[in-house]
């Protein structure tokens, strides 16, 4: 079992109308769409369709102008990121360029629940204090980066990584978060295909440990290796819903591929 593995991972996360429009221009009509626990729920869909829009409301980086995101039966809709993260839901992100100038280790130090705070971090910039530290979060850091066998880089600065290396890194920063449900923005991008089949073994891995995915990918390998249920958006609406098989027998999603108008 994974470190960190907090409690109630059993909520399932979701979208109920939501609505949003970006200066008047509507990219979201009555999307619904529910994350269940332990499974993992892909979110696929020609460019422009909505899926980031949809995920960062997902995420509470963005508020819907209409709908609700609910984790259970809690209505989360107008919580922030910070304290929807602190409820159970990390998402990853690019690394920011400030994270790059430190090491692969430090990355994930800075990643913790609740962020570790100054005290810790003056510790995690003494390289011996490193081999010291008897820390949990330490141990958890370093067991995350020897499941993605980026031990070897941990005091190697991020900016050294390759793309691939960083979108581990990316899901490990999350997984630091001890969160039950993490939302995975274009994983694959950028990733060589012996990575990518690291990266679908880890996932299924963590899945099998309890933990619940939402991902937006346009590799559609990555989508079909993974997902339990996926989701097609298309100008901003559900087009359809099933698993990777039903959804791409779908004549109106080989359509909307090919941009044929629906
Ligand atoms: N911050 C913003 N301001 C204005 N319009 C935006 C903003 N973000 C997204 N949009 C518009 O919303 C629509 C949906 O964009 P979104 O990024 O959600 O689609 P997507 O499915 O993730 O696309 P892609 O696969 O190309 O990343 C697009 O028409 C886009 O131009």
């Amino acid at each position: 079992m994974i470190h960190g593995q907090t409690g109630e991972p059993g909520r399932a996360l979701s979208a109920n109308n939501i609505a949003l429009s970006y200066d008047g221009f509507q990219v979201l009509h009555q999307v619904s769409l529910r994350v269940e626990p332990g499974q993992i729920t892909g979110i696929v869909g020609p460019n422009g369709a909505g899926k980031s829009s949809l995920f960062n409301v997902l995420a509470g980086s963005v508020a819907p102008d209409g709908g609700t995101v609910h984790l259970g039966d809690r209505d989360i809709t107008r919580l922030s990121m910070h304290q929807r993260a602190r409820g159970g839901i990390a998402r990853t992100f690019q690394l920011a360029r400030e994270l790059d100038s430190l090491t692969v280790l430090e990355n994930l130090m800075v990643a913790g629940p609740d962020n570790p705070g100054e005290s810790l971090w003056r510790v995690f910039t003494d390289r011996r204090a490193i081999r010291r530290a008897e820390d949990e979060a330490v141990d958890h850091a370093l067991a995350l980066l020897e499941r993605t066998r980026l031990l070897r880089l941990a005091n190697e600065s991020a900016a050294s990584l390759s793309g691939g290396q960083k979108k581990l890194l990316e899901l490990c920063r999350a997984l630091m978060m001890e969160a039950p449900i993490i939302l995975l923005d274009e994983p694959a991008a950028g990733v060589n295909p012996a990575l990518m089949d690291e990266l679908v073994a880890f996932i299924i891995e963590l899945r099998g440990e309890g933990r619940t995915f939402a991902i937006v990918e346009h590799n559609m390998d990555l989508i079909a290796a993974l997902c339990d249920k996926v989701y097609v958006l298309a100008d901003g609406r559900v087009l359809t819903e099933g698993t990777f098989a039903e959804v791409t027998a779908d004549r109106r999603v080989q359509d909307a591929y090919l941009g044929v108008t629906l």
